[in-house]
Protein backbone atom coordinates (compact mmCIF):
# COMPACT_ATOMS: atom_id res chain seq x y z
CA UNK A 1 0.00 0.00 0.00
CA UNK A 2 1.10 3.48 -0.90
CA UNK A 3 0.61 5.96 1.53
CA UNK A 4 1.38 10.05 -0.15
CA UNK A 5 1.46 12.83 2.36
CA UNK A 6 1.22 16.45 1.25
CA UNK A 7 1.95 18.85 4.37
CA UNK A 8 3.92 22.29 5.26
CA UNK A 9 6.17 20.02 7.64
CA UNK A 10 7.27 16.55 6.13
CA UNK A 11 9.62 16.50 9.37
CA UNK A 12 7.28 15.68 11.36
CA UNK A 13 6.93 12.25 10.25
CA UNK A 14 10.61 11.62 10.12
CA UNK A 15 10.66 10.40 13.93
CA UNK A 16 7.34 8.55 12.95
CA UNK A 17 8.89 7.00 10.50
CA UNK A 18 11.65 5.10 12.06
CA UNK A 19 8.56 3.48 14.60
CA UNK A 20 8.82 0.21 14.82
CA UNK A 21 5.48 -1.51 12.65
CA UNK A 22 5.98 0.88 10.15
CA UNK A 23 9.23 0.50 9.59
CA UNK A 24 8.98 -3.13 9.51
CA UNK A 25 6.54 -2.07 7.19
CA UNK A 26 8.41 -0.16 4.54
CA UNK A 27 11.69 -1.95 5.46
CA UNK A 28 9.09 -5.03 3.79
CA UNK A 29 8.13 -3.17 1.31
CA UNK A 30 4.15 -3.53 2.29
CA UNK A 31 4.04 -0.11 2.92
CA UNK A 32 5.56 2.67 1.02
CA UNK A 33 5.07 6.23 2.36
CA UNK A 34 6.09 9.46 0.39
CA UNK A 35 6.15 12.82 1.50
CA UNK A 36 5.25 16.28 -0.40
CA UNK A 37 6.33 19.30 0.75
CA UNK A 38 3.16 22.08 -0.68
CA UNK A 39 5.73 25.08 -0.52
CA UNK A 40 7.59 23.57 -3.11
CA UNK A 41 4.89 23.92 -5.35
CA UNK A 42 4.02 27.81 -4.26
CA UNK A 43 4.61 30.12 -7.29
CA UNK A 44 6.34 33.34 -5.89
CA UNK A 45 9.96 34.24 -5.02
CA UNK A 46 9.46 33.82 -0.93
CA UNK A 47 7.94 30.78 -1.07
CA UNK A 48 4.36 31.90 -0.02
CA UNK A 49 1.94 29.77 -0.05
CA UNK A 50 -0.67 31.29 2.75
CA UNK A 51 -2.86 34.36 2.88
CA UNK A 52 -5.35 36.16 4.84
CA UNK A 53 -8.91 35.29 4.91
CA UNK A 54 -11.04 37.40 2.26
CA UNK A 55 -14.02 38.51 4.74
CA UNK A 56 -11.40 39.24 7.45
CA UNK A 57 -11.19 36.86 10.36
CA UNK A 58 -8.30 34.93 12.54
CA UNK A 59 -5.52 33.40 10.84
CA UNK A 60 -4.41 32.41 7.69
CA UNK A 61 -6.19 30.32 5.22
CA UNK A 62 -3.33 27.75 2.65
CA UNK A 63 -4.14 29.34 -0.66
CA UNK A 64 -5.25 27.30 -3.73
CA UNK A 65 -2.44 27.09 -6.10
CA UNK A 66 0.03 25.43 -4.91
CA UNK A 67 -2.08 23.34 -3.17
CA UNK A 68 -4.17 21.91 -6.29
CA UNK A 69 -0.82 21.54 -8.20
CA UNK A 70 0.93 19.77 -5.77
CA UNK A 71 -2.09 17.08 -5.32
CA UNK A 72 -2.07 16.95 -9.44
CA UNK A 73 1.40 16.48 -9.56
CA UNK A 74 1.45 14.11 -7.16
CA UNK A 75 -1.15 12.03 -8.62
CA UNK A 76 1.04 11.57 -11.50
CA UNK A 77 3.65 9.71 -9.72
CA UNK A 78 1.88 6.55 -9.86
CA UNK A 79 -0.83 4.94 -13.02
CA UNK A 80 -2.75 4.90 -9.63
CA UNK A 81 -4.12 8.12 -8.75
CA UNK A 82 -4.84 6.70 -5.10
CA UNK A 83 -7.84 8.10 -3.48
CA UNK A 84 -7.41 11.87 -2.14
CA UNK A 85 -8.12 12.53 1.86
CA UNK A 86 -7.93 15.55 3.07
CA UNK A 87 -7.74 15.91 7.15
CA UNK A 88 -9.97 18.44 8.90
CA UNK A 89 -12.05 19.52 12.03
CA UNK A 90 -15.16 19.07 9.57
CA UNK A 91 -14.63 16.18 8.21
CA UNK A 92 -16.59 12.50 8.28
CA UNK A 93 -15.36 11.29 12.35
CA UNK A 94 -12.66 8.20 12.03
CA UNK A 95 -13.65 5.27 13.04
CA UNK A 96 -12.74 1.39 12.97
CA UNK A 97 -14.73 0.88 9.86
CA UNK A 98 -13.68 4.20 8.08
CA UNK A 99 -10.28 2.72 8.61
CA UNK A 100 -11.24 -0.83 6.69
CA UNK A 101 -12.65 0.87 4.28
CA UNK A 102 -9.85 3.13 3.52
CA UNK A 103 -7.27 0.08 3.73
CA UNK A 104 -9.01 -1.28 0.49
CA UNK A 105 -7.78 1.29 -1.51
CA UNK A 106 -4.01 0.65 -3.09
CA UNK A 107 -3.29 4.54 -2.31
CA UNK A 108 -4.17 6.76 -0.41
CA UNK A 109 -3.10 10.64 -0.77
CA UNK A 110 -2.98 12.58 2.74
CA UNK A 111 -3.48 16.11 2.27
CA UNK A 112 -2.88 17.74 5.52
CA UNK A 113 -3.62 21.32 6.21
CA UNK A 114 -2.11 24.51 8.81
CA UNK A 115 -2.92 27.58 10.06
CA UNK A 116 -7.18 27.70 9.47
CA UNK A 117 -6.92 25.47 6.82
CA UNK A 118 -7.34 25.20 2.80
CA UNK A 119 -8.74 27.78 0.48
CA UNK A 120 -12.39 26.25 0.09
CA UNK A 121 -11.57 25.91 -4.17
CA UNK A 122 -9.14 23.25 -3.07
CA UNK A 123 -12.23 20.97 -2.03
CA UNK A 124 -14.37 22.31 -4.41
CA UNK A 125 -11.64 21.16 -7.59
CA UNK A 126 -10.41 18.44 -5.83
CA UNK A 127 -13.61 17.34 -3.99
CA UNK A 128 -11.49 15.31 -1.56
CA UNK A 129 -12.95 13.06 1.51
CA UNK A 130 -13.09 15.10 4.16
CA UNK A 131 -11.57 13.63 7.43
CA UNK A 132 -11.62 14.78 11.26
CA UNK A 133 -9.88 12.03 13.79
CA UNK A 134 -12.59 13.13 16.67
CA UNK A 135 -14.29 16.19 17.86
CA UNK A 136 -11.10 18.12 19.52
CA UNK A 137 -9.59 21.38 17.74
CA UNK A 138 -5.66 19.78 16.43
CA UNK A 139 -3.18 22.22 14.73
CA UNK A 140 -2.92 20.86 11.55
CA UNK A 141 -3.80 17.52 9.72
CA UNK A 142 -0.28 15.75 10.11
CA UNK A 143 -1.36 14.26 13.56
CA UNK A 144 -4.28 12.97 12.08
CA UNK A 145 -2.77 11.71 8.95
CA UNK A 146 -0.47 9.68 11.05
CA UNK A 147 -3.50 8.27 12.82
CA UNK A 148 -5.01 7.46 9.48
CA UNK A 149 -1.28 5.81 8.47
CA UNK A 150 -1.17 4.20 11.90
CA UNK A 151 -4.56 2.45 12.18
CA UNK A 152 -4.81 1.56 8.09
CA UNK A 153 -1.04 -0.15 8.17
CA UNK A 154 -2.49 -2.76 11.03
CA UNK A 155 -4.66 -3.77 8.02
CA UNK A 156 -2.63 -4.48 5.55
CA UNK A 157 -1.84 -8.36 4.54
CA UNK A 158 1.41 -9.16 6.38
CA UNK A 159 1.79 -5.57 8.54
CA UNK A 160 0.71 -7.69 11.50
CA UNK A 161 1.91 -11.31 12.59
CA UNK A 162 -1.13 -14.20 12.57
CA UNK A 163 -0.85 -13.95 15.65
CA UNK A 164 -1.57 -10.49 16.37
CA UNK A 165 -4.07 -10.07 13.20
CA UNK A 166 -5.70 -7.24 13.55
CA UNK A 167 -9.29 -8.90 13.41
CA UNK A 168 -9.96 -9.67 16.76
CA UNK A 169 -8.80 -6.13 17.67
CA UNK A 170 -11.72 -4.09 19.64
CA UNK A 171 -13.97 -2.08 17.00
CA UNK A 172 -13.08 -4.56 14.15
CA UNK A 173 -16.05 -4.69 11.99
CA UNK A 174 -18.09 -7.82 14.27
CA UNK A 175 -16.23 -7.13 17.64
CA UNK A 176 -17.40 -4.05 19.55
CA UNK A 177 -15.64 -5.18 22.69
CA UNK A 178 -12.78 -3.47 24.68
CA UNK A 179 -9.97 -6.14 25.17
CA UNK A 180 -9.53 -8.19 28.11
CA UNK A 181 -6.71 -6.85 31.09
CA UNK A 182 -2.98 -8.29 29.77
CA UNK A 183 -0.27 -8.92 32.27
CA UNK A 184 3.32 -9.97 31.94
CA UNK A 185 6.19 -10.99 34.65
CA UNK A 186 6.49 -10.38 37.39
CA UNK A 187 3.74 -12.70 39.12
CA UNK A 188 3.15 -10.16 41.75
CA UNK A 189 4.03 -6.46 41.82
CA UNK A 190 4.04 -4.09 44.62
CA UNK A 191 1.37 -6.81 46.34
CA UNK A 192 -0.85 -7.04 43.12
CA UNK A 193 -1.03 -10.73 41.49
CA UNK A 194 -1.58 -11.73 38.44
CA UNK A 195 -5.13 -13.59 38.32
CA UNK A 196 -4.11 -17.53 38.92
CA UNK A 197 -6.36 -18.76 36.00
CA UNK A 198 -3.85 -16.64 33.56
CA UNK A 199 -0.87 -19.05 35.27
CA UNK A 200 -3.00 -21.96 34.78
CA UNK A 201 -2.34 -23.37 31.15
CA UNK A 202 -6.23 -23.76 30.93
CA UNK A 203 -6.63 -22.49 27.54
CA UNK A 204 -10.41 -22.93 27.84
CA UNK A 205 -10.42 -21.13 31.15
CA UNK A 206 -8.03 -18.56 30.02
CA UNK A 207 -10.35 -18.05 27.02
CA UNK A 208 -13.49 -18.01 29.21
CA UNK A 209 -11.69 -15.72 31.72
CA UNK A 210 -10.73 -13.26 28.63
CA UNK A 211 -14.24 -13.22 27.52
CA UNK A 212 -15.64 -12.37 30.74
CA UNK A 213 -13.04 -8.97 31.57
CA UNK A 214 -13.63 -8.33 28.02
CA UNK A 215 -17.76 -8.01 28.67
CA UNK A 216 -17.65 -6.75 32.26
CA UNK A 217 -14.85 -3.94 30.97
CA UNK A 218 -16.69 -2.70 28.37
CA UNK A 219 -20.04 -2.60 30.24
CA UNK A 220 -17.91 -0.58 32.83
CA UNK A 221 -16.43 2.00 30.32
CA UNK A 222 -18.31 1.70 27.34
CA UNK A 223 -21.84 0.48 27.75
CA UNK A 224 -22.38 2.32 24.51
CA UNK A 225 -20.72 -0.70 22.84
CA UNK A 226 -22.87 -3.42 24.06
N1 LIG B 1 -9.96 15.90 14.16
C1 LIG B 1 -9.29 17.08 13.89
C2 LIG B 1 -8.66 17.44 12.70
C3 LIG B 1 -8.15 18.69 12.91
C4 LIG B 1 -7.42 19.53 11.94
C5 LIG B 1 -7.12 19.02 10.67
C6 LIG B 1 -6.51 19.82 9.74
C7 LIG B 1 -6.17 21.13 10.07
C8 LIG B 1 -5.59 22.18 9.37
C9 LIG B 1 -5.51 23.27 10.23
N2 LIG B 1 -6.02 22.89 11.42
C10 LIG B 1 -6.10 23.78 12.59
C11 LIG B 1 -7.46 24.32 12.71
C12 LIG B 1 -8.10 24.22 13.90
C13 LIG B 1 -9.39 24.77 14.05
C14 LIG B 1 -10.01 25.42 13.00
C15 LIG B 1 -11.39 26.05 13.17
N3 LIG B 1 -11.26 27.50 13.43
C16 LIG B 1 -10.70 27.71 14.78
C17 LIG B 1 -10.61 29.18 15.11
C18 LIG B 1 -11.96 29.85 15.00
C19 LIG B 1 -12.53 29.61 13.61
C20 LIG B 1 -12.60 28.10 13.32
C21 LIG B 1 -9.37 25.50 11.78
C22 LIG B 1 -8.08 24.92 11.63
C23 LIG B 1 -6.43 21.60 11.37
C24 LIG B 1 -7.06 20.81 12.30
N4 LIG B 1 -8.44 19.09 14.17
N5 LIG B 1 -9.14 18.09 14.74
Amino acid sequence: MRFDVLTLFPEMFSGYMTQSLLKLAIDRQLVQIHLHNIRNWSRDKHQCVDDRPFGGGPGMVIKPEPTVEAVEEVQTLDANPGKLVMLTPQGETLNQQVVERLATHKRLVLLCGRYEGFDQRVCDILQPEELSIGDFVLNGGEVAAMTVIDTVIRLVPGVLGDEESSHVDSFSTGNRLLEHSQYTRPREYRGHQVPEILLSGDHPQIAAWREKNSRDRTQERRPDLL
